[in-house]
């Protein structure tokens, strides 16, 4: 079975987010079941790449060519397409995304010829629905991904009787993600629980009722962790490495964590996108609190302005109590979720997380919000801690109700747990089974 990833992100080429996090471990994970399953992702600038043909495409009505680049990572080959409107320092940002994420998946329906299945994930590829054979995955229906139509349909030379409500339209413009949903032959999204709540009006972002008329094909299924990438064991971004077996190498990950950053302990950890999704409101209206009572905050992450700001400010009014990096750092990220003494995660809405695992894994226990794949992942009073409610209370209570348990020995307990690929990787050899046995 031959599948073809399209995406945006995929580590260790490109990574924002959990996405590219992913999308880099899913194909290795397949390969043990037969799946030979490659990667396309836009050339973006700064990407290196053996240039090995290149493929044309239709455009606004006009014939393109895109370069095509190869790249071999962990025994998974990375296809790069040079479209246009590519090759720019940033994934993600700029007055013309739609566009050229547009021309992207146009060139790219024409290179999915070559294989069995698509597997599309997020807006960014999601027209690929409509262009072949295709599993669609939902990591984050916050981005929906919104054209005007007259734009849309002139790039993509679709027909206009596409333009209603049980195919493209929302509100007056095409939503690409709807259109995921709609065309392709499965729809997955990446945890159990993030897949209920996005049938209700609550999650939903407007999509819910879409998704309760497809609920037949949707399926959630847990992300795992690339335990080779996140292993305490040999972790070249710790002082030394460590295991449950044998945790001391840990107590140097925590000292170096607190020289590096200048908090004293306890130190609780942030990581992630400054986003509006990740309740980055809830740690700003809880700091006084949690300062008061003792603990520092240490925040990593860059994205929203304003969020940025008020973390610059915290970091200024407290010294020694606050630090905040305003940087995409993976060494620094390593040694918070191995030094820091817990990990916060109060997002709003969290289709999966990534964050909270990686704590675990690396014996640090999480507090975080009962949402989505954190309830799947966080194993409340054994192996972290969940709150409930979205309110500062909230986040304090669980802070507090995690040291009352014994944050130390959560954390050991959390580093037994299984968050391999293995079982995903099955389910979605499944679904891709499914999939190409689709009569629809
Ligand atoms: N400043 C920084 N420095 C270093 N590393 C940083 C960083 N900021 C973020 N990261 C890394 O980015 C990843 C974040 O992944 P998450 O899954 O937790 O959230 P994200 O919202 O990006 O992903 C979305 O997609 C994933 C994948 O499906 C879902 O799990 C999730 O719920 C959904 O919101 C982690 O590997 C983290 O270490």
């Amino acid at each position: 079975m031959r599948v073809l990833h399209v995406a945006p992100e995929a580590y260790p080429l490109v990574k924002v987010g959990g996405l590219a996090d992913v999308v880099g471990a899913l194909p290795k994970a397949l390969r043990p079941l037969g799946v030979e399953a490659e990667v396309l992702l836009p050339w973006h600038g700064g990407l290196e790449a053996r240039r090995v043909g290149e493929v044309l495409f239709t455009f606004a009505g006009r014939e393109e060519v895109a370069p095509l680049g190869e790249r071999v990572e962990g025994g998974v080959r990375f296809l790069l397409l040079g479209v246009e409107g590519f090759g720019r320092e940033r994934v993600y940002g700029y007055p013309d995304d739609q566009e050229r994420y547009l021309r992207f998946a146009l060139a790219a329906g024409r290179l999915a010829q070559g294989y069995d299945l698509v597997h599309a994930h997020d807006w960014t590829a999601a027209l690929l629905a409509l262009l072949a054979p295709t599993v669609y995955t939902i990591h984050n229906l916050a981005h929906q991904g919104l054209v005007d139509p007259g734009p849309f349909f002139h790039w993509t030379g679709l027909p206009w009787n596409l333009f209603h409500i049980e195919a493209l339209e929302y509100y007056g413009q095409v939503n690409l993600m709807k259109g995921g949903i709609v065309f392709a032959r499965r729809v997955t999204t990446v945890s159990p629980s993030y897949a209920e709540e996005i049938k209700t009006p609550e999650l939903g972002m407007g999509l819910d009722g879409v998704l309760r008329r497809h609920a037949g094909k949707l399926k959630g299924i847990l992300n795992g962790l690339d335990l080779e990438v996140y292993d305490p064991a040999q972790d070249p971004h710790l002082p030394a490495p460590y295991t449950r077996e044998d945790p001391s190498g840990k107590a140097l990950a925590k000292a170096a964590f607190r020289e590096k950053t200048g908090l004293k302990p306890p130190i609780l950890a942030y990581v992630g996108r400054l986003d509006f999704q990740k309740g980055l409101d809830l740690l700003q209206a809880a700091l006084p609190r949690l300062t008061e009572l003792g603990f520092s905050l240490y925040v990593q992450g860059v994205g929203e302005e304003g969020l940025a700001q008020a973390f610059r400010e915290k970091a200024v009014a407290h010294p020694g109590r606050v630090a905040f990096l305003e940087a995409y750092h993976e060494p620094m990220a390593r040694l918070a979720y191995a030094g820091a003494e817990a990990l916060l995660v109060p997002s709003r809405f969290e289709p999966c997380g990534l964050v909270q695992m990686i704590a675990q894994r690396y014996g640090t226990p999480p507090v975080a919000r009962a949402v989505g794949g954190l309830k799947d992942t966080v194993e409340d009073g054994r192996t972290g801690v969940l709150f409930q409610s979205y309110h500062p209370e909230g986040l304090l209570y669980g802070v507090l109700r995690l040291f009352h348990l014994g944050a130390e020995a959560l954390g050991l307990r959390g580093m037994e747990k299984d968050f391999s690929w293995r079982g995903p990787a099955l389910a979605y050899h499944g679904v891709y089974r499914e999939a190409l046995n689709w009569r629809g």
